[in-house]
């Protein structure tokens, strides 16, 4: 059902849907659809094929061909635009209504609003996102909550940028077809935001930004390039008004840092350094490798053991280089009520961000509006009355390939308690994320789907490439399944009743199947997408 022509909504028109889901927009979805799905496509299986490339013994590096483009000094990004200039403290987290509400009333200085990493792709996700996006622009929105506590915003000198993350260029839309095929998750949620908000943002002074995630090459960011180039004539805004961020999120991306900036100059704000999805992908790109690639238990792999910290030097250098903002990433810790556990989350907090501002980075992401005031004073010791530190450019770093391959290097043991940690924040994660929850906290950390990745990609690996445990078990498939199976029984008794009323069957099927697989599956997503409505 749809009165644009090739288009059909096949999911259901919740209240207000027909706000969002306009002629406009839908006009949008299907000349992005025409026009860059069949690239898209292609970038995908250019992915595989490098995979296979990697997996037959080959490895990264620089790339030959665009040599010219990072030689070339005199080359720039876009000057910092409206709302982009200072961005020292950035809130991260879903588009529901009342977290939205939370987000701009953080007093962090930008907002992403997560379409992805934190959300989970639930048609009304999807559409609800931009619906309170608008709502926030126009100011009409309110919330109050089952038990009574009403929301509403503070005025609009205090409110944060609004950035949108839409999904990565491997997550189909199932609910909206042109020409009966599924759509591109990425597209659809960068059309219903910007025909529903993109010229509010140009007439309020600021512009309809983005963040980019999980690429892996220039090629995937020329095609972003494309897309807003499309964008911004379809729905009458100034070209370059658009602006995006880009997640340095993946290995392969870590070589083509300059390339992606150059791609979306005149449409650039900046790289990040997405830490979770590196570790994720840096398992991923050469998970049959062996020994060389063994990553130790996830929460024992810190931001300065040497190939990452490699990655969030090069990050810096390349930016500012290039007169582009550095972005550094999410420290997982979050607020808790028992004060000891409190007390280090903070310190913690506090040591990440300090240790990012002193590099160069010109801003950060914090989970949680209680953590905003101490990102905010780590990065003012630094800043000061300064915005950014565009001018601090690192031309003391000199990061080779070598230096970010080198894995080998990273200190730590695999133990049974990394297993089980693994195990059962993986399914705990992915029960969440079916009933359209895609952030969570648990254990005192925040957990969303790049940290979920990593977890059932340690498992895969380490049974894969027949680790052994610190105390001497070896990991197979055997101890694999007990470890499995012991762990949802003590969640269904840490649960009690609520258990039944879980997806838990299909939150174990999934993680076992992603875990013991003999093929790798690319993205735990792909097939939970595949099990939602
Ligand atoms: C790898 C990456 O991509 S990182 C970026 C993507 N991930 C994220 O953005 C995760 C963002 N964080 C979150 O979603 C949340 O902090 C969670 C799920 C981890 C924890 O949330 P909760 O369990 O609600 O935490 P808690 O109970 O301490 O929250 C206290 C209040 O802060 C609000 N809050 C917590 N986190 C956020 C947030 N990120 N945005 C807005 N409000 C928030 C809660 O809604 C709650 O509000 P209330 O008091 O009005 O009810
Ligand atoms: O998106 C951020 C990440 O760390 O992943
Ligand atoms: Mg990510």
């Amino acid at each position: 059902m749809s009165t644009v022509d090739g288009v059909e909504i096949t999911g259901p028109m919740g209240p207000r849907f027909e706000e969002v889901l306009t002629p406009q927009a839908l006009e949008l979805i299907a000349r992005l659809h025409r026009e860059l799905n069949g690239r898209r496509l292609e970038r995908l299986q250019a992915r595989t094929e490098r995979v296979q490339a990697l997996a037959d013994g080959g490895t990264l590096d620089f790339l030959p061909e665009t040599a010219s483009i990072r030689e070339d000094d005199s080359w720039r990004v876009a000057p910092p635009a409206p709302g982009l200039v200072d961005r020292r403290v950035e809130m991260t987290g879903p588009t529901d209504r009342k977290m939205t509400i939370n987000a701009l009333n953080s007093g962090a200085k930008c907002w992403l609003a997560d379409q992805e990493d934190a959300n989970s792709p639930l048609w009304e996700n999807v559409v609800n996102g931009p619906l309170n996006l608008m709502d926030s622009i126009d100011r009409t929105i309110d919330f109050t909550s089952p038990q009574g506590k009403s929301y509403e915003l503070k005025p609009d000198d205090e409110l944060p940028t609004i950035i949108v993350r839409p999904r990565g260029w491997h997550l189909p839309e199932k609910h909206i077809t042109v020409d009966g095929e599924q759509t591109s998750g990425s597209l659809v949620d960068f059309a219903l935001y910007l025909v529903s908000c993109g010229k509010k943002q140009v007439d309020r002074g600021q512009g309809p930004y983005f963040y980019l995630p999980k690429m892996e090459s220039h090629l995937e960011a020329r095609l972003w390039n494309d897309a807003f180039v499309i964008g911004q004539e379809h729905v009458g805004i100034p070209r370059g008004t658009i602006r995006a961020t880009c997640l340095i999120e993946t290995y392969p991306a870590a070589f083509e840092m300059e390339e992606i900036l150059y791609e979306l100059r005149e449409h650039s704000s900046g790289l990040n350094a997405g830490r979770w999805d590196y570790l994720f992908s840096v398992i991923k790109t050469f998970r049959t490798r062996g020994a060389d690639f063994t990553l130790p238990d996830r929460n024992s792999i810190t931001m300065t053991v040497p190939f990452m910290r490699a990655y969030t030097e090069l990050l810096v250098r390349t930016c500012h280089k290039r007169g582009a903002h550095a972005m550094g990433g999410m420290s997982a810790f979050i607020p808790s009520k028992d004060p000891a556990k409190n007390e280090f989350a903070f310190n913690k907090i506090t040591e990440d961000k300090t240790r990012e501002a002193n590099d160069g980075f010109d801003g950060s992401w914090v989970a949680h509006p209680g953590m905003v005031q101490t990102a905010m004073d780590a990065f003012d010791k630094v800043l000061g009355d300064r915005p950014n530190q565009l001018d601090k450019l690192r031309e003391d770093v000199h990061v080779t390939a070598a230096d970010l391959l080198n894995v080998k290097a990273t200190p730590g043991e695999v133990t049974e308690a990394g297993l089980r940690a693994n195990v059962s924040v993986g399914i705990q994660y992915v029960e969440s994320w079916l009933r359209g929850s895609g952030a969570a906290g648990i254990n005192g950390l925040m957990e969303d789907a790049a940290t979920a990745e990593i977890s059932r990609s340690q498992v895969w690996q380490w049974l894969h490439n027949g680790v052994t445990l610190s105390d001497g078990q070896p990991v197979t498939t055997e101890l694999v399944q007990r470890v499995i199976e012991e762990e949802v029984a003590a969640i269904a008794s840490a649960k009690g009743d609520a258990y039944s009323s879980g997806r838990w069957d299909d939150a174990r099927a999934l993680f076992t199947e992603m875990a013991l697989g003999d093929e790798y599956n690319d993205f735990l997503t792909v097939p939970a997408y595949e099990r939602m409505p």
